[in-house]
């Protein structure tokens, strides 16, 4: 089954808002694996409003599934991760202050500086993936810089979903089969919510993670944690039965 990691920028938000520790983000973390998340995502940015770099070590110290962080690959985040080595690390081509991610990386015009950092990555053995668009020629690039994943922006996914699903998936669809092709594993995030989960878990049999973090917590204001948690989860099983 496609493994859920949950995103928990949201909670860490609410969090900085009174500058306490409440919600504390360790305890919504092993939470979320309790109720059966396969990971926890937080994606710190330079300006740290929502998760903070403090938070990764913390995080990696506690968590029994596997943590993936996500951002921007400045030289200040790169320490803090090649320090508390999580499990995977995602870059994200984000500029300072982007109110959320909004695009894929150039794995062309960019190969040799990203090329550089999977390198320190793999070294420090930590999994990397690319944030990329679901472009042919953007996961040939990846593929040569020679990432372990890619991670499909889906925001473009989850926009048009609601108008045609068919035409919404077809991109990413032909790109899960190229990126295979390739060797790449593949993950997928961004505004994916439980309306349009399914249906792109279904088409893509290749996909093996997603993270997913706005809708799920907002949910979570209706659901509780834990039935969203399974609300989610029944829709990676369904997807999954309908992509073998
Ligand atoms: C890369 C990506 O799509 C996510 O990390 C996303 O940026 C999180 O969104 P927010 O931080 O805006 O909740
Ligand atoms: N990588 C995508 C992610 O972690 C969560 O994105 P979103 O669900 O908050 O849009």
């Amino acid at each position: 089954m496609v493994r859920l990691s949950v995103n928990l920028n949201k909670v860490a938000l609410i969090r900085n808002s009174r500058g306490a520790n409440y919600p504390d983000l360790l305890r919504v973390a092993a939470d979320c694996e309790r109720f059966g998340a396969q990971g926890i995502t937080i994606h710190p940015r330079p300006d740290q409003r929502h998760a903070r770099y403090d938070d990764v070590a913390a995080l990696k110290e506690i968590l029994t599934t596997e943590l993936n962080v996500e951002g921007y690959p400045s030289e200040q985040f790169l320490q803090v991760v090649l320090e508390a080595r999580p499990h995977q690390v995602t870059l994200v081509p984000d500029e300072p202050g982007q109110l959320t991610s909004d695009h894929g990386w150039d794995t062309v015009g960019r190969a040799d500086e990203l090329r550089d950092i999977i390198t320190r990555l793999r070294e420090a053995g930590i999994r990397s993936s690319i944030f990329v668009d679901p472009d042919p020629k953007i996961l040939e690039g990846a593929a040569a810089i020679a990432t372990d994943r890619v991670e499909f922006y889906t925001g473009p996914y989850a926009h048009h979903y609601t108008t045609d699903r068919a035409a919404a998936v077809a991109p990413f669809a032909a790109a899960s089969r190229r990126a295979a092709a390739l060797g790449l594993g593949i993950n997928a995030g961004h505004d994916l919510n439980l309306d349009n989960l399914a249906y792109f878990v279904g088409e893509l049999p290749d996909l093996q993670e997603v993270s997913i973090g706005h809708a799920l917590i907002s949910d979570a204001l209706y659901y509780g944690l834990s039935n969203t948690i399974q609300l989610y989860l029944s829709r990676l099983r369904k997807g999954g039965e309908a992509a073998e």
